[in-house]
């Protein structure tokens, strides 16, 4: 990753963030910080509802202002930028992309390119060039003639990140722009805009709640707590630092450092004698832990299962102290003979 002096585009000094409320009143949400972001990285921006995760990107866009401190972009104050100046230099996707009625795809990416356009607004060919490598950067060529309206979200989230990418900024921010998208283009779509702000030489700054895809694609994650208290840093250093744990305190749920997810915190069940290679052997854990039971591998007198996948089909052979061990043939089945899952039907 790239991180030369020259590639810094965004700098924050002692920036204070939330809102105006009117009449001196200010609801400060967090701050000071000194933050940067430089072309070529994505950085992910992550924290529990309300810790102001928007409204700091808000701050950052110069849409809202600090309450104090302040932002600059290529080295100059934001409040020194015209409205046309910044349009050039950043681009930003709110959570949800209004369009004009009966406007299609096409329509809308070209939009990007309103702030190079001459007051005549006409395309040139170097406009047309940015507006198809923003439909390829984006695989939504497909989308082009078609209007926005009779798109579905995620289709239509494709199309308002290439009208984003049309623009060329040099810094751009998305507000959870992957809320919309399946799973596979959730992963997918991180993915791309990772791999965008590295070969475009831009720097992206996203919100999500999607941790799995952020600790997968992110250059550096920003984790932003209830309380205000920013953390940043490379998404494994975070893991080992067990800042996503303090980020998101719940009483129900632990942070699993091996699996960089959470998982439920109660045990209220015996342990069990789990053996078997993985991914069998996993699945059956994660499955115990749902009903609070944890997997070890100390043998004793306790239930044991063991899961063989050298004989076709897969077997868990389930041995409670003091019964006959019995076979079975899936993780469903060893739940119902413990006594947890419903049978299918019932
Ligand atoms: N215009 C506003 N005026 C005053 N307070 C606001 C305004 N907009 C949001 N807030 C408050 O600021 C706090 C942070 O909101 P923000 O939308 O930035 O949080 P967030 O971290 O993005 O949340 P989420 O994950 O739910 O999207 C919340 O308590 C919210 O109620």
């Amino acid at each position: 990753m790239s991180n030369l002096t020259s590639d810094l585009i965004l700098q924050t000094q002692n920036l204070a963030f939330g809102h105006d409320l009117g009449t001196k009143h200010e609801r400060k949400l967090g701050g000071p910080l000194n933050l940067t972001l430089s072309r070529g990285e994505l950085v992910c921006l992550l924290g529990p509802n309300g810790a102001g995760k928007s409204t700091l990107l808000r701050s950052l866009c110069g849409f809202l202002p600090p309450i104090s401190g302040s932002v600059s972009i290529a080295g100059r104050d934001l409040s020194d930028y015209s409205p046309r100046e910044l349009a050039r230099v950043r681009g930003v996707l709110p959570t949800r992309e209004s369009s004009p009625e009966g406007m299609t795809a096409g329509e809308l990416v070209s939009l990007g390119r309103h702030p190079h356009s001459n007051w005549a607004g006409k395309l040139t060919p170097n406009d047309q060039a940015a507006i198809d490598s923003a439909f390829r950067d984006t695989a939504s060529q497909q989308f082009r003639d078609r209007p926005i309206g009779e798109l579905s979200d995620g289709e239509r989230q494709r199309v308002s990140i290439a009208r984003l990418l049309a623009q060329e900024p040099a810094l751009a921010f998305l507000d959870e722009p992957a809320a919309f998208l399946d799973l596979p283009s959730r992963i997918e779509i991180l993915g791309k805009l990772a791999a965008i702000a590295r070969t475009r030489k831009i720097a992206i700054l996203l919100t999500t709640h999607d941790l799995e895809s952020a600790l997968r694609h992110a250059d550096r994650i920003w984790l932003l707590s209830a309380d205000g208290k920013w953390t940043g840093g490379a998404p494994e250093d975070l893991v080992l630092e067990g800042a996503f744990a303090k980020t998101f305190p719940s009483p129900a749920l632990e942070f699993d450092i091996s699996q960089g997810n959470f998982r439920p915190k109660t045990r209220s069940g015996p342990p069990v004698h789990l053996a078997g290679p993985d991914p069998h052997r996993l699945w059956t854990e994660r499955a115990l832990e749902r009903y609070g039971w944890t997997a070890t591998t100390t043998s004793g007198p306790t239930i044991q299962i063991e899961v063989t996948t050298d004989s076709q089909p897969t077997q868990w052979r389930l041995s409670p102290p003091d019964r006959p061990t019995q076979t079975l043939y899936s993780i469903e089945d060893c739940l119902q003979t413990l006594g947890f899952a419903p049978t299918e039907g019932t």
